[in-house]
């Protein structure tokens, strides 16, 4: 039988991070340095600049005092909260926001509140939103005159099934039928 001795490490680092440290910019210096909630995390937690208050199916955009340098060949990715998601629907309308690595202007958030009852009060200094920084293959492009055979080939949005919205849809117009 194996037994395993001693202290098991919960997160294991698959592969050495080997980008440099990237250059932040805190233009509202009231604001944290984005940080992770846990070691190992993905992201780091942005936060609003303002207080402000998101209407059921509105969005706004807010400042994160935040400015960085990212290195090419990776892109800067800013991704809603899933906490703020399922307690109040507060999301980010173009999710994942993409920061180039070139843009050195404020990181913004585009939030939107998809709760169709509830405003979501924001206030200055609440975590947000969260940024992921990753590689990012910069191909290019060849034009041809065709393409290759596969077996998916022109088949799409939904062409394979298993779709919650369409059982639901047919079930209604089963019971409709009747
Ligand atoms: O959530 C986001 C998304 C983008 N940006 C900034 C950084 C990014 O590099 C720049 C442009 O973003 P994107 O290319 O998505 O927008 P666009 O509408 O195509 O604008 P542009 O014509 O400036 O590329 O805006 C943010 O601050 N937050
Ligand atoms: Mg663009």
């Amino acid at each position: 039988m194996l037994r395993v001795l001693g202290h098991v490490p919960r997160v294991v680092s698959v592969r050495v991070n080997d980008l440099p440290a990237i250059e932040l910019l805190r233009l509202d210096p009231q604001m944290p340095i984005p940080a992770r909630a846990h070691e190992g995390d993905a992201g780091v937690d942005l936060c609003s600049t303002v207080d402000v208050t998101i209407e059921p199916g509105e969005r706004v955009l807010v400042g994160t005092g935040i400015a960085v340098a990212l290195p090419v060949g990776t892109v800067g990715l800013v991704h809603p909260r899933s906490g703020l998601a399922a307690k109040t629907g507060l999301s980010v309308v173009n999710t994942p926001g993409t920061i180039d690595a070139g843009y050195r202007g404020e990181i913004k958030v585009c939030l939107i509140n998809h709760d169709t009852r509830t405003a979501v009060d924001v206030q200055r200094g609440d975590r947000i939103a969260q940024l992921l920084v990753q590689r990012v293959e910069l191909v290019t492009f060849v034009e041809v005159t065709s393409l290759d055979e596969t077996a998916r080939g022109e088949a799409g949005h939904g062409s394979s099934g298993g779709h919650a919205i369409l059982h639901s849809v047919s079930a209604q117009s089963q019971e409709e039928a009747h």
